[in-house]
């Protein structure tokens, strides 16, 4: 059986003050370093031994990454990072809090702009510092693939030629995978592995800190899914 272990990072400090974050380099809040601690602790009792491990560029998964396998004595175990596994990028909404802006555009709106599978939120020129879109880290970006703000289809056309090149021939080649990284690059990835409908991926929610695994066949189809 085929083993993939997904950590959503720990509390942000912008989930802490219920703020739209996406590609904004926001650390863990005290709160989330524990949960990212207690994600490890689970790991290292379930007794999983992880021979590679991916996360994005963003630090909140990076060091989700890090407490998973330092608390699991395998801060050795071999590291990729992708801006595919990157949060959706939110646009302009990065930045603001989302009850004020659920009381500006109403409940329904920011429920479509948070959750909807085709729902492009309100897009952010790339040359406005807030998109991010400039920093170093992304100088090799094709900016067609971002268009200043991601939907979940855009975060999944994005994440999918990163599981195809990089995590599934990991999983086939029977190595056990660690992927740590956002709420909605893993939703991407969860509507892929559990062949989850545009309209049912709305009520998926990935909790912070909380390792899922999946048990997959041969083939990667989903056998069994848990959290620990
Ligand atoms: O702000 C964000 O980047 C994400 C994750 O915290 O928010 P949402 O819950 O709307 O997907």
């Amino acid at each position: 059986m085929l083993k993939l272990v997904f950590v959503r990072h720990g509390q942000s400090e912008w989930n802490a003050l219920n703020q739209f974050t996406g590609w904004v380099d926001v650390n863990l809040s005290e709160t989330g370093m524990k949960e990212a601690q207690e994600a490890g602790r689970k790991v290292k009792e379930a007794g999983i031994e992880f021979d590679v491990a991916f996360t994005s560029v963003l630090k909140r998964a990076i060091k989700t990454c890090n407490f998973v396998l330092e608390e699991s004595d395998q801060l050795w175990v071999p590291q990729i990072k992708s801006w595919r596994l990157n949060e959706r990028h939110y646009g302009a909404l990065q930045g603001l809090n989302k009850q004020e802006t659920a009381e500006k555009y109403g409940a329904d709106q920011v429920q479509l702009w948070r959750r909807s599978y085709d729902t492009l939120p309100p897009l952010l020129d790339e040359t406005d510092p807030a998109s991010a879109l400039n920093d170093r880290r992304y100088a090799n970006l094709d900016r067609r693939a971002v268009p200043g703000g991601e939907n979940l289809k855009v975060t999944l056309e994005r994440a999918l030629p990163f599981w195809e090149d990089q995590i599934a021939p990991a999983l086939l080649d029977s190595k056990t995978v660690l992927v740590a990284a956002h709420g909605n690059s893993l939703r991407a990835l969860a509507k892929h592995i559990e062949n989850i409908s545009d309209d049912d991926i709305m009520g998926l929610e990935i909790p912070t800190g909380q390792p899922l695994v999946y048990e997959l066949n041969d083939d990667l189809s989903l056998s069994k899914k848990y959290y620990l």
